[in-house]
């Protein structure tokens, strides 16, 4: 049975966090089928705040869907269109929950850009989560290879020692998105606001 939301809770932590975020956005970092899209818009729906998307704005701006920019024009040219549109986002979306693509926080311009101007939560999951939900859907050009768990498997070895580099780091489990999204918030107000004990 999924547990209860505490909605006075959540609201109260939602304002810590508004508080003390200093005018900062926060961003979303993670693997593909951590939820950073899915559990972002509902943190975003709590604290108020608007939702973005780096992967949205790249489909925006290229105007064609993530696997058509891969195939057309190479993963480099991606890289580069990421890290300049998360530069933008955290230039003129302060005020939003920014979720970025899975392997934006391994460029080392883009984690500098965000240890700046953000604040940085690490949506972590074990690898079997992972690959159960990111095979629902077959819109990530990575993991096109005959042997997608191994490609995953290796991809979190590579990258999760770097995404450590997050101000903070948040379990995604078997919850629901609201549960999680709650979890992100009471973790962000601990971290901004450690004083104040929430009851
Ligand atoms: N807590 C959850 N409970 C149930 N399903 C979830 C949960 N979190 C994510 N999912 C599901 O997992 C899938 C991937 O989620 P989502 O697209 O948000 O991941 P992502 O981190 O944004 O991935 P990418 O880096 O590829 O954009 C979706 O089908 C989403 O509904
Ligand atoms: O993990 C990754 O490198 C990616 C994740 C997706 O969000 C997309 O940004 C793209 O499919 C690449
Ligand atoms: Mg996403």
């Amino acid at each position: 049975m999924p547990v209860e939301l505490d909605s006075t809770v959540v609201q109260r932590n939602a304002e810590r966090v508004n508080t003390h975020r200093a005018g900062k956005p926060i961003v979303i970092i993670g693997m593909m089928g951590a939820g950073k899209s899915t559990v972002g818009k509902r943190v975003a729906h709590f604290l108020n705040l608007d939702f973005v998307d780096s992967d949205d704005e790249i489909e925006l701006a290229a105007g064609m869907p993530i696997p058509d920019i891969f195939e057309t024009h190479g993963e480099e040219e991606f890289r580069a269109g990421e890290t300049r549109v998360i530069a933008r986002l955290l230039r003129t979306r302060r005020d939003a929950i920014i979720s970025t693509g899975g392997g934006a926080f391994m460029d080392a311009t883009t984690r500098k850009n965000i240890a700046q101007h953000g604040i940085c939560v690490w949506l972590k999951a074990d690898v079997e989560l992972l690959f159960e939900r990111v095979s629902r859907r077959n819109t990530r050009p990575l993991l096109h290879t005959p042997d997608p768990f191994g490609t995953l498997k290796a991809l979190v070895d590579q990258r999760y020692p770097t995404y450590a580099e997050a101000d903070l780091t948040v379990m995604s489990h078997e919850a629901t998105h609201e549960q999680i999204a709650s979890e992100i918030i009471e973790a962000l107000a601990e971290h901004l606001d450690p004083n104040k004990k929430s009851d």
